[in-house]
């Protein structure tokens, strides 16, 4: 799997996510989530493993166990090298996932990576707090899921910046922390709570970063992800 950044190919259509690639030359690591995804299904998978490059597709499986690991037996098929689920269906519900991954996949391939999300990046801990009701910090809520997903088997989290270093801690460097929530000193948060800068993330022990609307929207995104790409290396 590259280490380069993931860019969030957040497009409605395929031929949106198409002319988007075809500004750039080189063969790119890119996440496929629920908005492509549920327009266009498996075919958008096969077709940028195709044009060569890595994918997330990050459709973040949470149901009972017998139904993730069916739906992971299928999704181990299509050739993404990275999937994942939320943390917060359970550690059953995760080694439920990761087998039926292993179940899918076919003989001589490698297994794709598989990750859970911690706390999503656009959660605050007030909100954790007083929609989830879990009474304690937002770091130890996600370092806990972090522990909780290797026990089960994982390869890593879905996690902010701003909790990866604890979690390498916790849960060794080998351990994925694949973060979003990127954005650019100068740019706007969205709807994203824990936000970091490239250079911020490789700093604080990210081991992949993922970035979506400060390329995808950028006037011009081929030198915004160049951009970003030096700071993230510059910073190792
Ligand atoms: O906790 C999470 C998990 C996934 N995401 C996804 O990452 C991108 C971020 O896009 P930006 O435009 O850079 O905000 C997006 O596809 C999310 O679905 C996340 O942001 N946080």
């Amino acid at each position: 799997m590259k280490n380069s950044p993931i860019i969030a190919l957040d497009f409605a259509s395929t031929n949106d996510a198409y002319n988007f690639l075809l500004l750039f030359e080189q063969s790119l690591f890119v996440k496929v989530g629920m908005e492509l995804y549920l327009q266009e299904g498996p075919s958008i998978v096969y077709k940028l493993k195709e044009m060569g490059h890595d994918v997330f597709l990050d459709l973040k499986l949470h149901d009972i166990p017998n139904t993730v690991g069916k739906a992971m037996k299928g999704l181990a098929r299509l050739g993404a090298d990275l999937v994942n689920v939320h943390a917060a269906g359970g550690e059953v519900m995760m080694i439920a996932a990761r087998e039926g991954l292993e179940a899918g996949t076919t003989a001589g391939n490698k297994r794709p990576s598989i990750i859970a999300v911690t706390q999503l990046t656009s959660t605050s801990e007030k909100q954790m707090q007083e929609e989830q009701l879990i009474k304690t910090s937002i770091d130890e809520s996600v370092v806990h899921y972090a522990k909780l997903s290797k026990t089960a088997g994982l390869d890593g989290v879905v996690c902010s910046v701003l909790e990866a270093k604890a979690i390498a801690e916790a849960c060794g460097k080998d351990f994925l922390r694949v973060t979003p929530g990127i954005r650019l000193a100068e740019g706007d948060s969205h709807d994203q709570i824990r936000v970091a800068t490239p250079a911020n993330a490789r700093l604080l022990g990210s081991s992949h970063i993922v970035v979506g609307r400060a390329i995808t929207k950028a006037e011009n995104p081929v030198q915004a992800y160049k951009n970003i790409l030096k700071m993230w290396e510059e910073n190792a």
